[in-house]
């Protein structure tokens, strides 16, 4: 049953997230709002590793491609407002976002996106959104700079580079 706060408007905070930073803000959104909390799911979740999924990401941008997602929402009648969150890759929309966009008709609904990315921007993302969903009502965007995978993958290269000399001539 769709949580009714003061007001009756009743939201939704769906959202995608692969290393857990957009998950953070979904998940106090949803506590704090409060709304429905709705976790955007490939049906084939990407590689644990990054470059692989930077790899296949950009792929996938670029044919277009829509992956299956796991779950849609049941009651999407049942909101008026719909917090759209997601990761930046590369510059733009996740695939799977896009998939959530085609997969749901979000006319009439009021659509705030959050965003968190590593340091680069929204690029064409808004836009993006826009076109693929273009009855919704989208509301600014909110966006942060979240801790990026890649800059903590290359200060542990930084460390080993340094623990490696040691290692082998000690
Ligand atoms: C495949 C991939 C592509 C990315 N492309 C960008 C980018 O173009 N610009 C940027 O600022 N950050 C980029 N990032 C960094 C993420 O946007 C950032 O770390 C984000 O907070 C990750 O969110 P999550 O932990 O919810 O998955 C990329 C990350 C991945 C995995």
């Amino acid at each position: 049953q769709p949580i009714r706060p003061a007001g009756g408007t009743r939201a939704l905070v769906a959202y995608f997230s692969r290393s857990g930073n957009t998950r953070v803000i979904a998940g106090q959104l949803h506590r704090e709002l409060p709304a429905e909390l709705f976790e955007i799911r490939p049906a084939r979740p990407y590689p644990e590793d990054y470059e692989q999924t930077v790899a296949q990401a950009s792929r996938e941008r670029e044919a277009g491609f829509r992956p299956d997602l796991s779950d849609r929402v049941q009651n999407l009648s049942a909101y008026d407002v719909v917090w759209l969150g997601f990761p930046i890759w590369g510059q733009s929309v996740p695939p799977p976002v896009r998939a959530f966009l085609a997969a749901h008709d979000l006319s009439g609904k009021t659509v705030r996106p959050f965003v968190t990315h590593g340091g680069y921007g929204l690029g064409d993302s808004l836009s993006v959104l826009r076109a693929d969903a273009p009855r919704a009502r989208f509301e600014a965007a909110v966006s942060m700079e979240a801790d990026q995978e890649r800059r903590t993958m290359n200060q542990v290269r930084e460390w080993l580079a340094k623990a490696r000399p040691r290692a082998t001539n000690p």
